[in-house]
């Protein structure tokens, strides 16, 4: 579960986040829809830790970032809008590299269906990374945070620059993902995409929270409708 209890984040006078209350279950995708520079990834580098709140907490299942950093990277998978992998080494060696460095030892067996279960075809598993297009890159990631057995997964515009089925193809993992317990926050431009795959979708505008919907309560033109009105 993902916490934030009036988190709030200054840079001098500008306020980037403001008093963000927000809880985030097991099983729930949260999209965070607003435009550039309404405190999307200011949110999602507070529960990574990468930033220091100037108010308020996060949490990750109850353990603050600021207080235990360490104990919070076991919990959590990052996918930014570019996943950073080692291009020389194939998908399969990256999936090993990383999921040992997480603490987990598998068979090349169980990376391959690491692998396989994020969408990865069998004949890209021995290639290098520096040849995947940036579907199969994500997909990597999505296979990594699985190793990891994340129980958040945060994503900053993780759809971004892909083609509309493999757009379609994470989605759908993603699905997978939280109806396996997993709670996922994840930044987005792509009203439609949040609409199909979010169960909550919240509008940020200037560092605020505006507003919160259900996403089976609204139409994507509805959606994208109330966006437009409050950005
Ligand atoms: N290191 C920093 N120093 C000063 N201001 C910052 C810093 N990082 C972010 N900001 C400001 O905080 C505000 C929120 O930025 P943030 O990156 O969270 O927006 P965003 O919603 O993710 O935008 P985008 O869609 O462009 O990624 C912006 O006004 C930005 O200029």
């Amino acid at each position: 579960m993902l916490e934030a209890k009036n988190l709030t984040k200054r840079y001098g006078k500008h306020t980037a986040l403001n008093n963000l209350n927000l809880t985030i279950k097991p099983g729930e995708i949260f999209a965070l829809l607003g435009q550039n520079g309404a405190g999307k990834t200011t949110t999602i580098n507070l529960f990574l830790g990468f930033i220091e709140p100037s108010e308020g907490w996060a949490s990750i299942d109850g353990v603050s970032v600021v207080e235990h950093p360490q104990q919070i990277k076991q919990y959590l998978a990052y996918i930014p809008e570019t996943v950073m992998l080692y291009p020389n080494l194939t998908g399969i060696e990256n999936l090993e590299y990383f999921s040992s460095l997480a603490g987990f030892d598998y068979s090349k067996k169980e990376l391959g269906k690491l692998l396989s279960t994020a969408g990865l075809q069998p004949q890209a598993f021995e290639q290098r990374l520096g040849g995947y297009s940036k579907g199969m890159r994500q997909k990597v990631g999505i296979a990594i945070a699985v190793a990891k057995k994340a129980k958040v997964l945060l994503l900053d515009e993780p759809t971004s620059g892909l083609d509309p089925k493999a757009s379609n193809e994470f989605s759908e993992i993603l699905k997978t993902l939280a109806a396996k317990g997993t709670a996922i926050l994840m930044a987005t431009h792509d009203i439609f995409r949040a609409k199909e795959v979010a169960t909550r979708i919240g509008i940020m505008k200037e560092g605020n929270l505006e507003s919160v919907l259900h996403a089976c309560d609204i139409s994507a033109n509805e959606l994208e409708a109330l966006y437009l009105k409050t950005v």
